[in-house]
């Protein structure tokens, strides 16, 4: 595959997608933009729900490659969920296939394995091939993405690296980040290693810096050309100091997912 140049950005005006708006085309990409929402500053950013195949067939025409950022991104009824992040990937794939787009980045979530224990002491670090256990629906959800993905090569020849993303913020702001974040530098490293790699097939990866707390392998993430250049640990004295360390039998401590196990966060709209 050559390596792509044009890629659509879906949901270019979350969280996420405004740090790789700022980040990726230092990497050469040129970035087509499409959220539910519009852009301030980027009037040609197509404004298009998910649910709209006709906009979804549009919005991939001529791409080379796409990022899908665009879903909600914390807990929401099921209903929701399936329109936006179930359906809306499914969208997605299908447009995919039908304008022949040979490459996608899918967003995932550690939340498709939250309610697996979080590493301690001498325990191994969580590998890739870790079973599926989602702590929300929204989890639930990018298990589901993750599937649709395999199923999309398998079936149709499309290749995808589902990131299972850890937490991608300017700076950690929880103890429980300094061993899942990716910083905003390392995120853009990953994606430009996900968008280059050959011969990805269906590959998941974790996505976050090479912190001193990491919970989980990166070496599928490694494999691909990704090398983090960033560690959470000169946050961590200030962190601790202000929340303490995890706590045993605090059950929002206890998971990969953290507080989504117990009480997540709740999608505003
Ligand atoms: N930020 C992180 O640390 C993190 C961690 C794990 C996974 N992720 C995943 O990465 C992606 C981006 O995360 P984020 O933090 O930027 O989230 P975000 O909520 O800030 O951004 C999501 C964007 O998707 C758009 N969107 C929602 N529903 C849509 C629809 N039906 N059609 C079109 N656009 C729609 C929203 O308008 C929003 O701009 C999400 O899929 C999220 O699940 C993020
Ligand atoms: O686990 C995390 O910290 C992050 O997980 C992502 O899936 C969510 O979209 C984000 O809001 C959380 O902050």
């Amino acid at each position: 595959m050559p390596a792509p140049r044009t890629v659509l950005l879906t949901g270019a005006a979350g969280g996420l997608g405004t740090l790789m708006r700022d980040l990726l085309p230092d990497y050469g990409y040129e970035l087509r933009l499409l959220d539910l929402r519009p852009i301030e500053g980027a009037p040609d950013a197509i404004v298009a729900d998910l649910g709209d195949k006709d906009a979804v067939r549009e919005a991939v025409r001529g791409v080379d490659a796409i990022i899908h950022l665009a879903g909600i991104s914390l807990e929401a009824p099921f209903e929701k969920i399936l329109k936006a992040n179930i359906e809306g990937t499914y969208h997605l794939y299908e447009a995919a296939r039908e304008e022949g787009v040979g490459r996608i980045v899918f967003a995932s979530s550690n939340h498709a394995v939250g309610y697996t224990p979080r590493p301690q002491g001498d325990d191994p670090l969580i590998p890739i091939d870790t079973p599926h256990r989602p702590d929300t629906f929204y989890g639930l959800s990018k298990s589901f993405g993750e599937d649709l993905a395999q199923f999309y090569w398998d079936k149709h020849g499309i290749e995808t690296v589902s990131v299972r993303i850890g937490s991608c913020f300017a700076e950690p702001t929880s103890v429980r980040m300094l061993s899942v974040w990716m910083s905003p530098a390392d995120g853009a490293r990953l994606f430009h290693a996900t968008l280059t790699a050959e011969n990805v097939g269906h590959t998941v990866v974790y996505g976050s810096s090479a912190n001193t707390r990491l919970w989980w392998d990166l070496t599928t993430a490694r494999s691909l050309g990704y090398d983090p250049q960033d560690d959470s640990e000169p946050f961590a004295e200030k962190l601790i100091a202000e929340q303490g360390e995890l706590q045993d039998g605090n059950e929002a401590h206890a998971y990969l997912g953290g507080q989504f196990v117990t009480d997540p966060p709740i999608w505003p709209y």
